[in-house]
C-alpha cells in the first residue's frame, strides 16, 4: 500500500528528530542530487560536463535544491541557480557558491537562456510550506518556466524537489500554475498530491527517498496494491457454499439499456460470488441467453447493486429492493439512474451504501444537495469533492476517471489509477458496479455488523478498482466485455502478488 502523509503529518514526523540534530536537509539533498546523476547516466550522458539549472526557492525546498546542486557542481556539472526569492537559504546558497555554482542574471531573458542551456531542471521552488495558487513573482515564474518546458525542441529532465511546485500537495488539487516534473523526489512518504488525481499526473515518477521519518497514524490518501487487495479477498474453503460465498443481487438494464444488464453481471460473476441473481425482468432473457447460471427475481441476498442502465425516470421500481437492504443493512451499490434517488428521497445513508459517479454526476448530486459545484470543480479538486459527498449524504463514494477516487465519512481516501486509458469505454462502469456488489456481498455480514462509519466499504472499493484496472489493463483497444473477461485473471494475479 503506497500511503501518502499530509505537510502537517510530515512536519510532525520531523520534529523529534530535528531535535536530535539528523541532518534531514542533507539526505533529501544527496537523494535529489543521487536522482539527478542516475537520470543524467540513464539517458547516455555524463555528469561532468553536464549543464544543471538550480530554481532555488525562499523555503527549505530551495535549500534542498541548493546543496543538490552543490553536489553536482563538485561532481563536475555546470550548475547554475536562478535565485527566485530574495530570502533564499542563505547557507546552502553559500555552499552551491563554494562548489562553483553560478547565479544566473534574475531577467526573464537571463532565466530563459539558462533555461535552454541546461538539460536538467531542479525544481526547489516550493515544497510543502506553499498553498496554491502560487502568487507573484513565482506564479509567472513557474509560467514561464512550463511553457519553456514544453516548448523545448529537447525537454528538459524535471527533478521535482519532494513535489512539482504549484500543486495542492494535500489535496491533490490544481489550481494555477505548476511545474510539470519527470521525476519527484519526496521526502519520507508520498504526499496525497503525489498519489491522487489531478496533481499526480504532473509529478512523473514518485520515488520516496527514506530520510529516516516514521509515520504510524492512518495515511490521509492510500493507493491499494495487488498484495492489499488479496488480503480482502475471501478465497473459498471447505466449508463453503454458494450462500456462505455471498449472493449479489443486481436490478440493473432496462428495454432502453440492456446491455448494463450483461455487463453488471459479467462484472459481478467475474468476481466469484456464491449466486447473482437479477431482479429486471424486461432484459432476463437476453442475460440468460449469455449467462445461463443467473437466477432471476428477487430473493435472498448479501449486496444489491442498483441503477446501472436504468433511466432516471424509471428509479421507482429500485426503491423496494434498496429499502430491504436499508432496513437488513448489507450493502448496496448505488449506480447511474440510482443516484437520482440520493438527491431527494434518500438523504442520509449508511457508508455501507457505495455510490459510483463519474465526476458530472458527483457535481449534479452535489448540486441537488445544494453545493454550487461543477463538474470542473470536481475535476480540479476530486479528494475535496468526494469527501464532502461522503459528509452530506453518509455514503461511500467511488469518484470514476482515469484514477477512481474513493472516500467514506471517514477513514483514508483512496485513488486507485488506471492501468491503461483504453479502459475509458462505455460499459466500464457497469463492469465496475457488478464487481463491486460480487465484493462486498463476499463481505456482507461482516459489514452489516460493523455499521456506519467504518472505513470496510471504502477499502472494498478500493479492491474493486484495482481488480477493475487490472482486467482492463491492455496496450490496444478493448470493449467493456473485455473487462469482464480479464476480471478472474486480474483476482488471480493479486492472490499471486
Ligand atoms: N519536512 C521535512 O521533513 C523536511 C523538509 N525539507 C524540505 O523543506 C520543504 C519545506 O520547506 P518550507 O517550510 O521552508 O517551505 P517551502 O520551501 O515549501 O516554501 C516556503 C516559501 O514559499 C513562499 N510561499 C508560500 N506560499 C506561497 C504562494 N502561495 N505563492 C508563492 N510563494 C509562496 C514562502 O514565502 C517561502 O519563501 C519541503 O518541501 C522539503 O523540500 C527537507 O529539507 C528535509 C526534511
Ligand atoms: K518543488
Amino acid at each position: 500500500m503506497l500511503r501518502a502523509y499530509r505537510s502537517s503529518e510530515v512536519r510532525e514526523a520531523e520534529k523529534p528528530l530535528l531535535e536530535q540534530g539528523v541532518p534531514l536537509m542533507e539526505r533529501a539533498s544527496f537523494a535529489v542530487a543521487t536522482a539527478a546523476v542516475r537520470e543524467l547516466r540513464s539517458r547516455g550522458h555524463l555528469v561532468t560536463g553536464s549543464q544543471v539549472l538550480v530554481l532555488a526557492g525562499g523555503g527549505n525546498n530551495g535549500a534542498d535544491a541548493l546543496y543538490a546542486g552543490a553536489y553536482l557542481a563538485a561532481r563536475g556539472a555546470s550548475v547554475e541557480i536562478v535565485r527566485a526569492s530574495d530570502s533564499v537559504h542563505a547557507e546552502a546558497l553559500a555552499t552551491a557558491k563554494e562548489s562553483g555554482c553560478a547565479l544566473v542574471d534574475s531577467g526573464k531573458d537571463g532565466i530563459l537562456k539558462a533555461a535552454r542551456r541546461a538539460g536538467l531542471w531542479i525544481d526547489g521552488l516550493a515544497g510543502i510550506g506553499v498553498r496554491p495558487p502560487l502568487t507573484e513573482p513565482l506564479s509567472s515564474l513557474v509560467t514561464l518556466l512550463e511553457e519553456e518546458r514544453i516548448a523545448a525542441p529537447d525537454e528538459p529532465i524535471v527533478i521535482a524537489v519532494d513535489c512539482p511546485t504549484g500543486i495542492g500537495v494535500d489535496d491533490g488539487a490544481l489550481v494555477g500554475p505548476v511545474l510539470t516534473a519527470t521525476v519527484t523526489v519526496t521526502m519520507g512518504a508520498p504526499k496525497p498530491g503525489l498519489i491522487a488525481p489531478p496533481a499526480s499526473r504532473v509529478c512523473g515518477r514518485v520515488e520516496v527517498a527514506d530520510i529516516g521519518l516514521w509515520f504510524t497514524g492512518e495515511p490521509a490518501v492510500a493507493t491499494l496494491s495487488g498484495s492489499d487487495v488479496a488480503d480482502l479477498l475471501r478465497v473459498p474453503g471447505p466449508t463453503d457454499h454458494k450462500y456462505t460465498r455471498g449472493v449479489v443481487l443486481l436490478g440493473t438494464g432496462s428495454d432502453s439499456f440492456p446491455g448494463a444488464a450483461v455487463l453488471t453481471v459479467g462484472g459481478a460473476l467475474g468476481a466469484g460470488p456464491g449466486m447473482v441473481r437479477l431482479d429486471s425482468p424486461e432484459v432476463a432473457g437476453l442475460v440468460l441467453r449469455r449467462y445461463p447460471e443467473v437466477v432471476t427475481g428477487l430473493g435472498r441476498a448479501q449486496a444489491v447493486v442498483l441503477g446501472s442502465g436504468v433511466p432516471a425516470t424509471e428509479t421507482e421500481r429500485l426503491k423496494a429492493p434498496l429499502d430491504r437492504a436499508l432496513e437488513e443493512k448489507y450493502p448496496v451499490v448505488l449506480d447511474a439512474g440510482a443516484l437520482e434517488l440520493v438527491k431527494t428521497e434518500y438523504t442520509d445513508l449508511p457508508s455501507t451504501v457505495v455510490l459510483t459517479p463519474h465526476a458530472g454526476e458527483l457535481a449534479e448530486l452535489l448540486s441537488a444537495r445544494g453545493e454550487g459545484i461543477t463538474r470542473q470543480d470536481v475535476e480540479a479538486a476530486p479528494i475535496r469533492a468526494v469527501r464532502l459527498a461522503a459528509t452530506i449524504t453518509g455514503a461511500t463514494i467511488v469518484l470514476k476517471g482515469a484514477s477512481d477516487v474513493i472516500a467514506g465519512p471517514d477513514g483514508p481516501v483512496y485513488s486507485q489509477p488506471a492501468r491503461s486509458h483504453w479502459r475509458a469505454v462505455a460499459g466500464a462502469g457497469d463492469v465496475y458496479a457488478g464487481l463491486l456488489g460480487a465484493l462486498l456481498a463476499s463481505a456482507g455480514e461482516d459489514l452489516a455488523r460493523s455499521g456506519r462509519g467504518y472505513g470496510k466499504p471504502a477499502l472494498i472499493a478500493a479492491a474493486a478498482s484495482w481488480i477493475h484496472a487490472e482486467a482492463a489493463h491492455s496496450d490496444g483497444p478493448i470493449r467493456a466485455m473485455d473487462i469482464v473477461d480479464g476480471i478472474p485473471a486480474a483476482i488471480a494475479s493479486a492472490l499471486h502478488d
